[in-house]
């Protein structure tokens, strides 16, 4: 069976203390108990920014003001290819929070740590915390 291929938009949410918001993924859902930068997949005809706008909504209730594309990734599991569109979003609108339940922090950007992330996150959380980004 050929694999799925998924296309990804996920948002590095940093305030001015140079905190990241954070949440936890769903103990069933595919890595759960992982920590991750909030974001889904993109739906049929959508653009990685739109869809990044859209799951931030939904995920965390915020309006994001001003977001820009770092890093393209891709990573291949046993089940699926995922590309991944990591934005930085520094400028947004209301408080985020974990709006379908996901437990959530903010944790400054040099105190993460790679191992709780999913391993398509690894490079970009190294260069987060070595304060490349
Ligand atoms: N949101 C998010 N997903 C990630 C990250 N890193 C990573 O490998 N993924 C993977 O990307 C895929 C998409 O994630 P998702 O479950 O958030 O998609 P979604 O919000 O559209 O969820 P849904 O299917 O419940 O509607 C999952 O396979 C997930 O494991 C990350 O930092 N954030
Ligand atoms: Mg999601």
């Amino acid at each position: 069976m050929e694999k799925k291929q998924l296309q990804i938009a996920v948002g590095i949410i940093r305030n001015a203390q140079q905190e990241i918001f954070i949440t936890q993924r769903a103990a069933n859902s595919h890595m759960g108990g992982f920590w991750e930068f909030p974001g889904g997949k993109l739906e049929v005809g959508e653009t990685p920014v739109e869809a990044l706008l859209r799951e931030l909504k939904e995920e965390i209730g915020i309006d994001v003001i001003n977001s820009q594309l770092l890093q393209v990734v891709e990573h291949e599991f046993p089940d699926r290819k995922i590309t991944l569109h990591f934005f930085l979003v520094d400028q947004w609108d209301c408080q985020p929070y974990g709006k379908e339940g996901q437990s959530s922090r903010w944790l400054l950007q040099k105190s993460l740590v790679a191992e709780e992330f999913p391993p398509a996150n690894q490079v970009i959380v190294d260069m987060l915390i070595n304060n490349v980004i």
